[in-house]
């Protein structure tokens, strides 16, 4: 019945916004203002069925056509990945943040009660959450459905509307987006809008409500800069260099496997990919062996005809890869071909710190190993530079693992693995300082992308419970409010119930007590009501104290 009732408004709201001119000069104003409208008329704040609905349509009653986008995105010929690469990479994850934004919505959405102090005892406290109103999503090339369609999962999920603005970089994602999402989703509330800086900076020049970016630090600013113009708030997904430091102590085969797939999925294009590595001298000659065995049983020893082993996205990043071998000892690899941007999966020895490969990210499948001398070192090295977006740490040694993780910064810690943090919907997913701001995931989308507002409801009564905060101040009535204010009343379900009867027992007495002084003296304009003689006796009298 809901559906139908909501379907109805739908409709109706869909003929009026035909019935909107194209009388702007602007093509991002009107996409705005077309989203405004739709945001005034409160349709969006239907969130719960809305999202519900188009969450469940995409995925659950048209599974099927939901699993053409990747067919199709790969006819459109994407950059080098196998169609099995795609979703494990990329779509797997959305069909779980789906599936539990499906699940969750309705708890997500609910208000949520908070604690309260002893002078909000009797009110009404809660968070609830609300749509922010028009997200803008800026995604990067590398992983373009991951970091596009994660976010808008997010936003549609708390209600807002979104302008989807895929990377120019990867030209067929960006087509396949822009032809397929409005089969899925409404484009009147989810359009997408293609091109590169300059449509990006004139979608900029427009006030948002909130702008989701994922790309590169230096683009980051601009975002920031642009929108503090409108003190739009953002989220920022960069990146940066994310260390691997690995211990004497562990499986050094089993560490350098995994490592192998966090550099190399993806050909190194990843934002979480181990930039470099970082450990002791006496085995690095060990690391380097069991990398070059991963790569073989990964990637076969011609990665350049295996269908698992990516290309650089063009030959700009080719380039610029290629520029950071310049001054490094190659020891596993390095051979490439520009015309077929091919790189091949490559381990760089003794490498100092000065080099060129260690002056920016590399986002390339080169991998540089660093001596250190030890856990003390590896942390000094770590914190003198930016705080990175991923950090991981191989030791069979727990302490080891603490150190690290209590010594240091990054977006996220992984100890004994790579790139799997991205898959748990449970664990916030995002930068810190260099590295980004705000996170994503699971619920974290949902907070992200939702204004939490704090509700207090109080009732009219019980006026004289206040007086401890009404001028004339006095120290008396400072040490009531300290008193009321900062004890934090965690009772639980026992505790209120019997809170509850106390109350009410003294209440009962504070009534009884207020009859008899009535019975005895005529009414008069002095007269006072219960709840101020409560007030009264509960501002200056011990009992209370007690209580
Ligand atoms: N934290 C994450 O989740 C995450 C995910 C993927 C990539 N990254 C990071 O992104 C970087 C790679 O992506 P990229 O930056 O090359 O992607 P990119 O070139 O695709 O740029 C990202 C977006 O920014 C826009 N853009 C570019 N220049 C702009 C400008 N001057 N003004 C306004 N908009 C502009 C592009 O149109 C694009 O949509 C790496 O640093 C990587 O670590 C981070
Ligand atoms: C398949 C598993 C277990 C995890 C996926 C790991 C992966 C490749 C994450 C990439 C995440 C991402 C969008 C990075 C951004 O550049």
């Amino acid at each position: 019945k809901q559906l139908v009732s909501y379907e109805q408004q739908l409709i109706k709201y869909f003929q009026k916004m035909r019935s909107i001119k194209d009388n702007s000069k602007s093509k991002s104003r009107i996409v705005l203002n077309i989203l405004r409208s739709s945001q005034r008329k409160g349709l969006l704040f239907d969130y719960n069925l809305k999202t519900g609905f188009i969450l469940n349509y995409t995925v659950k009653k048209d599974p099927q056509k939901y699993n053409i986008s990747h067919e199709q995105a790969q006819r459109y010929s994407l950059h080098p990945q196998s169609v099995v690469g795609t979703q494990l990479y990329e779509t797997l994850g959305l069909e779980g943040e789906i599936g539990l934004a499906i699940k969750k919505l309705k708890e997500w959405a609910a208000p949520r009660p908070v604690e309260k102090n002893l002078m909000t005892i009797s009110d009404t406290v809660y968070i609830k959450p609300e749509p922010l109103g028009v997200v803008l999503i800026i995604g990067a090339w590398n992983y373009p459905w991951a970091v596009t369609i994660q976010p808008l999962i997010g936003a549609i999920a708390a209600g807002n509307a979104a302008v989807v603005k895929p990377s120019e970089v990867c030209v067929h994602t960006a087509k396949v987006m822009e032809d397929l999402l409005p089969l899925y989703i409404d484009k009147e509330l989810y359009p997408v809008v293609t091109g590169g800086v300059s449509e990006t900076q004139e979608l900029l020049r427009q006030r948002f409500d909130h702008i989701f970016y994922t790309g590169n630090s230096v683009v980051g600013k601009l975002i920031m800069e642009a929108a503090a113009k409108h003190l739009t708030p953002v989220t920022l997904e960069l990146g940066g260099k994310s260390p691997c430091y690995i211990d004497r102590n562990c499986d050094i085969s089993i560490a350098c496997r995994r490592v192998a797939w966090g550099k190399y999925t993806n050909c190194g294009q990843t934002c979480i990919a181990p930039d470099y590595i970082l450990c002791d001298p006496s085995i690095q000659d060990r690391v380097i062996e069991e990398v070059k065995k991963a790569i073989k049983e990964f990637y076969t020893d011609n990665p350049k005809t295996c269908p698992d082993y990516g290309r650089i996205i063009n030959q700009r990043h080719f380039k610029r890869i290629i520029n950071m071998l310049e001054d490094s000892t190659i020891a596993v690899g390095g051979d490439n071909d520009e015309s077929d941007c091919y790189i091949a999966p490559t381990v760089l020895r003794d490498v100092k710190p000065e080099a060129k490969v260690m002056q920016e990210e590399i986002f390339g499948p080169l991998l540089p190993i660093l001596s250190v001398s030890g856990l003390d070192e590896a942390i000094k090295f770590i914190n003198k530079g930016e705080k990175p977006l991923a950090l991981y740490v191989f030791s069979s040694d727990n302490k080891v693992i603490t150190r690290m993780a209590d010594d240091t910064s990054s977006g996220g810690l992984l100890a004994n693995d790579c790139l799997v943090h991205f898959s748990v919907n449970s664990l916030p997913f995002g930068g810190v300082g260099n590295s980004g701001m705000g996170c994503y995931h699971g619920k974290y989308s949902f907070d992200q992308l939702s204004h939490l507002r704090g509700c207090l409801i109080k009732q009219l009564n019980m006026e004289g419970v206040n007086s401890m905060r009404y001028p004339p101040h006095t120290p008396k009535k400072l040490g009531w409010a300290r008193f009321f204010i900062l004890q934090n009343v965690d009772l639980g379900w026992v505790g209120r119930m019997v809170l509850l009867a106390v109350l009410a027992v003294v209440a009962a007495v504070v009534l009884k007590v207020s009859r008899r002084r009535e019975k005895h003296s005529p009414r008069d304009g002095n007269h006072q009501r219960p709840q101020d003689i409560l007030s009264r006796h509960l501002c200056h009298d011990t009992i209370l104290l007690q209580f």
